[in-house]
């Protein structure tokens, strides 16, 4: 499966990040996982499902799965692509607003500090929503 580089967002330790239009013509996040071989199919579509139906105000949505069989092209030891398919989230990510790194950034406004206040509790209702649900996020850090 290709993805035009036209549509790609980002890239995280876990893979590169394509926007999408699904049927419906809601926009979407495609997430090619590129190290997945620390789990089989099965694994991987179950705890899918748990997470898909986590549902908080502060946590980006995740719409599905795609398992895909893929001999010629392989990107596990299983031969299968894997991608995670999440809401399209439209004003970028959280980094680029708290630092505003690059030159097109610096001219836009800084987060004032009662918006990063805003911003930390609304993180922390979504991790307390998690650790309820008794999941374990194991991807925040504090910089
Ligand atoms: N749902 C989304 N909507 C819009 N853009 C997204 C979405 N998910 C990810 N992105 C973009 O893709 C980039 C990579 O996202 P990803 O979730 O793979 O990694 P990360 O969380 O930024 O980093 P890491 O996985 O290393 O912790 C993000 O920085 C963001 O720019």
């Amino acid at each position: 499966m290709q993805f035009s580089t036209k549509n790609f967002i980002g890239k995280g330790g876990f893979g590169l990040v394509f926007n999408g239009v699904l049927s419906d013509g809601s926009v979407v996040a495609v997430k090619r996982i590129l190290e997945s071989n620390f789990q089989g199919d099965v694994e991987f579509c179950n705890e899918v499902e748990i997470i898909s139906n986590l549902k908080h105000r502060n946590l980006v949505p995740l719409r599905g799965c795609c398992v895909v069989d893929d001999d010629d092209e392989k990107f596990n030891d299983r031969g299968s692509q894997r991608f995670l398919v999440y809401d399209y989230m439209p004003n970028g990510n959280l980094e680029d607003h708290l630092f505003l790194v690059s030159e097109q950034q610096k001219l836009k406004k800084s987060l004032t500090w009662p918006q990063r206040k805003s911003i930390i509790l609304d993180m922390a209702k979504g991790l307390a929503y998690l650790s309820c649900d008794a999941c374990v996020h194991g991807d925040v850090f504090i910089v």
